[in-house]
């Protein structure tokens, strides 16, 4: 491909990925997948430097363009290197018309910057995120993995993580191949670590999606004792198998959950368990590193219906702890209406129940619970609290 086909293509997947944000379509990466897939011609050159144009048009750019060619010459305006791509060469894109607008410039939409926790630090929300490993207890400890990893570096504060440059190829390494290493953000590993799961626990995953924080639970439980991994979506409770007998954990079990009658399909476990996870559905805004497109989905109403999912899913998930058990709520969010207000309206609706104080070195306190954030911990964004049932 040449430098302007390149442009253009990056402008025609912008264009895919903008409508799939309007209407709840796949992630900017499955339709970049899928685009080259259908496009054999393409080298890895040109696959890595489409897919750069592609990202560096999204991050650049709070509010979801009016088109793929909008965000490219938003992006073309700052770069005079890329303008002069715009070439109408056989396979580029038309010039640049003088008066052409393109997307503005920015990094959080406006309407959100009020809602996020006062200490998070907005400019650097949209930053490279590393790598991040979780050594699994279950294969080997961290002198194990260090060798066969020579790049990684262990990270202060969390004892079984490492990191990686990013984009870092790690499941072609012997290490995650052999179940030694999963992937997993240094503050999804501190999240699993505040359940204080042990070896022959009652724990639940509530939402436990394909099992990223499940794996880390069965870790700490040593592979004893009962861990359900819970959902709503048999697609993603599918993609658990795998990891986990990779991971040397197949003694976790799986609950699919009806939406909206998930008491019922919990009722057998009400009162026994010693945690439980509730990573709820969140605004994701943590999480934009490495899923920058995902500004362009959320909107005001979204972000209501989330908030209330996350309150319903607290209160099926109370009546499941034994007397003085923990239930940790988790977030990849930013917003104090999913973090510190969701957990303070639990608490108010709930009592008897108080909120662990933590003390963790990584992060700092924020309402009742745990915040963490790119620009402070380097880590995702995370809000958590660890809530106890009344012994
Ligand atoms: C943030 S994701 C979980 C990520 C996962 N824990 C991990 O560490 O990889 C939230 C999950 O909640 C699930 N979910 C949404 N509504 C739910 C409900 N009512 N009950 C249980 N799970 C639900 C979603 O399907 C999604 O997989």
């Amino acid at each position: 491909m040449t430098p302007a086909a390149r442009i253009q293509a990056a402008i025609e997947l912008l264009d895919a990925i903008i409508a799939s944000a309007r209407d709840g379509g796949p992630a900017a990466d499955t339709l970049i997948a899928r685009y080259f897939k259908e496009r054999r011609y393409a080298g890895s050159r040109d696959r890595r430097a489409v897919r750069d144009h592609v990202y560096d048009a999204i991050r650049r750019a709070a509010d979801r363009p009016d088109s793929g060619r909008a965000a490219m010459v938003g992006l073309a305006r700052e770069r005079p290197e890329l303008a002069a791509l715009f070439d109408a060469s056989a396979h580029g894109p038309a010039p640049i018309a003088g008066e052409e607008p393109g997307a503005q410039a920015g990094t959080v939409p406006g309407w959100i910057a009020p809602l996020l926790a006062s200490p998070v630090e907005q400019a650097v929300l949209l930053g490279r995120a590393p790598v991040d490993l979780r050594v699994n207890r279950l294969k080997g400890a961290m002198e194990d993995a260090l060798p066969l990893l020579p790049d990684a570096k262990p990270v202060p504060g969390a004892p079984d993580a490492l990191r990686l440059p990013e984009g870092a190829p790690v499941e072609k390494s012997d290490a995650w191949q052999r179940g030694l290493v999963e992937v997993q953000d240094a503050g999804s590993q501190l999240i699993a670590a505040a359940c204080e799961a042990r070896p022959g626990q009652t724990v639940i995953d509530l939402c436990a999606g394909a099992g990223g924080k499940t794996l880390a639970l069965a870790a700490a439980m040593d592979g004893k004792g009962a861990l359900i991994a819970a959902d709503t979506i048999r697609t993603r409770l599918a993609r658990l198998s795998p990891r986990a007998e990779r991971a040397g954990a197949g003694f976790i079990q799986t609950l699919l959950l009806d939406r909206g009658h998930e008491r019922r399909g919990l009722e057998s476990l009400h009162g026994r368990a010693d945690a439980v996870l509730v990573d709820a559905p969140c605004s994701g805004t943590g999480t934009w590193r490495r899923n920058p497109e995902a500004r362009w989905r959320l909107t005001e109403a979204r972000l209501d219906r989330l908030v209330r999912e996350q309150a319903r899913i607290l209160d099926f998930a109370a009546p499941l702890l034994a007397p003085g058990g923990v239930l940790v709520y988790a977030t990849c969010a930013l917003t104090d209406r999913e973090g510190r207000d969701q957990v303070d309206a639990f608490l108010r609706r709930h009592g008897g129940w108080s909120a662990d104080m933590l003390s963790l070195p990584l992060g700092r306190a924020h309402g009742a619970g745990w915040l963490l954030t790119p620009g402070h911990d380097g880590t995702d964004g995370f809000y958590f609290a660890r809530l106890r049932r009344p012994a």
